[in-house]
Order: C-alpha cells, then structure tokens, then sequence
C-alpha cells in the first residue's frame, strides 16, 4: 500500500500483531480504540473487523464538535465505509465492538440497520459477552435483528449491494480534463468524481463523492445510503474515514480545500450546502468548491 493506512491489515500484517483467526480480534482492539476521535462523549469505541480472505479492518467512532450530533460516525460504520474506500469485496465474517478494550459489546440500532447494506440477511458474526457463561461467543447480526427492515423492501432482488463493486459512468458537466488514473492522481476534481462513480445510492439515485487535501495528500469517499435513510453516511464524512485511516493524525482543521462532484439534476438528496456548513464549522479554512456531473 502506497500510503500506510493504519486502520487495514493484510493477512500477513495481521498474523505478526497475533491475528490468525475470528478468536484473535480483541488482540488489536485497545490500538484501534486509541484511534477514536470523540471531542463531545469522550466515549472511544473500537471495532475490529475480519474478512473472508482473511484481512482485518479497523473502525473508530469519530464526533465533530459544533455540529448537530447525527453527523457523527460510528465504530461500526468506519469498519464498512473503510472496507468500501479499499474496495474489499470479499464478505466481512467478524467483528468485535469494545469501548474498553476487554468487554465486548452489541452495536446500537443505527448500526444493526446500516449492516442491513451488506445483504439482505447479513452473516456477519459479532463477539458478544455472556454474563452467565463469563465467556464471549460469536453470534450473527442476523440473530440480533428479528423481523428487520432491509434493503429487500426496496429493491429489486439481487440488486448489488454496498460492498459490490459499482461504476455508476458518472462525467463531469463542464468539459473539464479528467486524468486517466483518476483514483491515484493528485487532483481534487478527478478523485472526486471517481469517487462520485463508487457511491451507493439506490434509493435516491443521488450518488456522490468528496476529496479532501491536507499537506499535498488527497483523500476521498462517497455517499452510502441505508434503506432505512437516517443511517445514510454522507460523501463528507466517507472521505474523513479515509483522512482518520491515513493522515497519521491530523486534525480536521489541517484540511485546506476540498471538491464535491453531484449530479446536476439531484433534486430528492442535495448535499451541497450541508457540506458546505458542515466543513465551515470543522475545517474554518478550507476552499469548497461543487462540480456537477451527469450520466452521458
Ligand atoms: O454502537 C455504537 C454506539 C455508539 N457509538 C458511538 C457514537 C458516539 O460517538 C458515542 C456515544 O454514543 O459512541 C458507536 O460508535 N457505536
Ligand atoms: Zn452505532
């Protein structure tokens, strides 16, 4: 990996911190705890997370002060948006919450629901502390989630779904030059719009994307919708998952510009202006600028 992303592990990176297996994955939890960003509940949580190729990702909750609090980011959520921004389409198989580093614990609703995108009956096993037992046993999502609401009420069936690789043929609408490796060139408006190309919205077909810079290094997300719309993740908070995974620590305010690229024609989601307060409260100094896009 060009730039060290501290928050993924290969399967060999994994195995020299003790990690051969899903009983392994407390055994980096208190790392990725460190890692959490919460000006506002100083409550850290961790999450760790291992794919079917064997690969560990971790995730962060990550607050923003002065901002209503529903734009912050769960542990739980990071994992995801993290294992979308590497492109792993493999399943994920396991994960351990923690906010101590020893008792592990279910996700919040929010949560539940947004593991809802990664199929309609996710199989993902979570560590859980049985009191009664005084051991931890792995139980799927499933499990918690009776009855649930998913993206099966809204989509046709085998439509692909969060993790599935998605080029949505987005162009700029003015003719701008767009670099052929737009997801590795230095410039804002290409890493934008490739990542407005990844973004999953099914539901409002509003798809798009932001990149961020901060010290000459670029970072990007994109949009990802829920069924259930409020635990939507917006292209702004994807692209400071990646900016948490691998500035080494730099803070929000550091970010000196930044590009949007949404559809010319959205009208159901917009996201323009809320960007646009939203990094004026936690990057003062940081350009804005919006491009538009459409389908050819
Ligand atoms: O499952 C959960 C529950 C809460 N939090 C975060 C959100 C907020 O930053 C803090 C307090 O709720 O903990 C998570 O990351 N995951
Ligand atoms: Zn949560």
């Amino acid at each position: 990996m060009a730039q060290e992303n501290k928050f993924v592990y290969t399967p060999s990176k994994a195995a020299t911190v003790g990690i051969h297996g899903p009983r392994d994955l407390p055994k980096l939890m208190k790392k990725a705890i460190l890692l959490a960003r919460v000006p506002i509940s100083k409550f850290k949580v961790g999450v760790v997370g291992l794919t079917s190729k064997c690969k560990v990702f971790l995730g962060v909750n990550v607050e923003f002060e002065g901002v209503p609090l529903h734009h912050s980011i769960h542990g739980e959520q990071f994992l995801v948006t993290n294992l979308a921004l590497n492109s792993v389409e493999e399943e994920l198989t396991h994960i351990a919450v923690s906010n101590d580093g020893t008792k592990f614990g279910a996700p919040c609703g929010h949560c539940r629901q947004f593991y809802q995108e990664l199929g309609t009956l996710p199989k993902v096993k979570i560590l859980i502390q049985k009191p009664d037992e005084g051991k931890d046993e792995y139980m799927s999502i499933e499990s918690l989630m009776p009855e649930s609401f998913g993206p099966e009420y809204l989509l046709p069936k085998d439509y692909p779904l969060l993790l599935a690789h998605r080029d949505n043929k987005l162009v700029l609408l003015d003719t701008e030059e767009i670099c052929s490796d737009s997801e590795k060139c230095p410039h804002l408006k290409c890493r934008a719009l490739a990542a407005a190309n990844k973004s999953y919205a099914p539901y409002s077909k509003s798809t798009s994307g932001v990149a961020l810079k901060c010290d000459d290094k670029v970072y990007r997300g994109w949009y990802l919708e829920s069924a259930a719309y409020n635990p939507s993740l917006g292209p702004v908070q994807a692209a400071l998952v990646d900016f948490v995974a691998r500035s080494g620590g730099k803070e929000f305010e550091d970010i000196t510009e930044a590009v949007l690229v949404e559809k010319h024609d959205a009208t159901t989601v917009i996201q323009e202006d809320t960007t646009r307060i939203f990094l004026k409260k936690i990057a003062p100094n940081c350009d804005f600028k919006v491009l538009r896009c459409k389908k050819p």
